[in-house]
């Protein structure tokens, strides 16, 4: 990946992965891949910021090289230390014994764990904490707490001079510079949000609350690209998502997991009733959509439909790690009718149910659609009340 100019003074010398095929090895990123990025403010003090997967090491390793110039670091500061940005650390300061490493208490104590109780020094571990600065001449980086966001020792900087906010994971996405240059940010960003931030939403609206003081030109994450454009749209989006809000509160998840077919089959019918209704819909096949997908469609719909055949007296296992996923995510605050099937003791809409009454502000539509293996009379009259719940509102 090519050495990019962020400002004059700051340099992106990140590394795109195109060949990782499954990210914390759960989401699939291909055939987007993945950029691990660090950036480089050089001034009179030279700080690198982050480091980049064990993956990207030599890459990364050289773009700081060239950038540098043949000048040494003074600072790595670690915005947090999760291993896609932190496995490179320990190689880029042994090259440069001199660098201090920058960092909250929180991250000295995970540097201890990941790296060992001697990694460092004392004297080369500057701690900083909430609006601590650091002066590297013209550029003075401030430091902002951002704790579990999504990891506990998780803070941004800001460099006042230019404005740039570096957001640690907040803020990134799926998808290499290389092969996204033309990407819009948002669906793969809301998919990283939801299903690697979303259940710390809280503290990311602490962390929104922080930064709506500042002015920021631009936000440099950690995946992704450099954002200059439209910050008032991404803020806006992130202020929804933290509040585990819908972006289209009518639009209609219909999820489903069947095992023969004749589930789907119904899940069909009852987006036909819908559509004729001029309700707008989506389709999930949680037997053949990965699980990230699923859960962002989830989020991003005001109501749900969830369509699940009986499996051994419970749900089939894709409606059940759904749900699953979803109570992990922190899933609230949704409309949601129910879908079941089964042959001779149908139980997934008391199991769905009992699952869903779990989670926060979950309101659940009257009707019960409940097939006995088919579609037939008596499903279809309920379809259709549930259809005219769910065109009610
Ligand atoms: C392995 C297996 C286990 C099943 N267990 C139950 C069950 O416990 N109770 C029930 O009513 N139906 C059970 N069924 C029937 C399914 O619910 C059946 O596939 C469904 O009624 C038809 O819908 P589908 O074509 O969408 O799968 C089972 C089916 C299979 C293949």
């Amino acid at each position: 990946m090519a050495i990019r100019t962020v400002t004059d003074a700051i340099r992106y010398v990140g590394v795109d992965d195109n060949t990782l095929a499954l990210f914390e090895n759960q989401y699939p990123v291909q055939p987007m891949g993945v950029s691990y990025n660090s950036y480089v403010i050089l001034d009179e003090k030279i700080a690198v910021m982050d480091s980049v997967d064990a993956r990207a090491a030599e890459e990364w390793l050289s773009n700081v090289a060239r950038v540098l110039e043949g000048r040494s670091p003074d600072y790595l500061v670690v915005t947090h230390m999760e291993p896609d940005h932190s496995g490179s650390l320990m190689r880029l300061a042994q090259k440069y014994p001199e660098m201090k490493i920058v960092g909250n208490a929180k991250t000295f104590t995970l540097i201890k764990q990941f790296f060992g109780t001697g990694a460092f020094s004392e004297d080369r571990m500057l701690e900083v904490g909430e609006g601590s600065t650091i002066s590297l001449g013209s550029h003075r980086l401030r430091f902002l707490l951002a704790p579990m966001v999504h990891w506990p020792e998780v803070m941004a900087a800001y460099e006042e001079e230019e404005k740039i906010l570096f957001s640690a994971d907040a803020f990134g996405r799926f998808g290499s510079l290389e092969r996204t240059v033309r990407a819009p940010w948002a669906p793969q960003a809301r998919r990283y949000y939801y299903n690697i931030i979303g259940k710390y939403g809280a503290q990311v609206q602490a962390l929104l609350k922080k930064i709506s003081a500042l002015e920021i030109k631009t936000i440099c994450p950690l995946h992704g690209p450099m954002l200059t454009e439209d910050l008032g749209e991404y803020l806006r989006l992130y202020d929804l998502w933290a509040q585990w809000k819908p972006e289209e509160p009518e639009g209609i998840l219909i999820a489903h997991a069947s095992i023969h077919g004749n589930t789907a089959y119904a899940s069909e019918a009852l987006k036909s009733k819908l559509e004729g209704k001029g309700a707008q819909v989506t389709m999930c096949d949680l037997t053949t959509t990965d699980l990230s997908y699923a859960v962002t469609s989830a989020f991003y719909c005001g109501k749900l439909v969830l369509a699940c055949s009986t499996y051994d007296g419970g749900l089939f296992p894709p409606m059940k790690a759904f749900l699953d996923h979803l109570q992990t995510k922190g899933f609230r605050n949704r409309r949601i009718g129910l879908m079941e099937n089964g042959s001779w003791a149908p139980a997934a809409a008391r199991l769905m149910r009992a699952k869903l009454e779990e989670m926060k502000d979950i309101h659940l539509y009257e009707t019960v659609v409940s097939l006995r293996s088919a579609l037939n009379q008596t499903s279809e009259a309920q379809m259709d009340a549930l259809v005219a719940e769910l065109c009610a509102e």
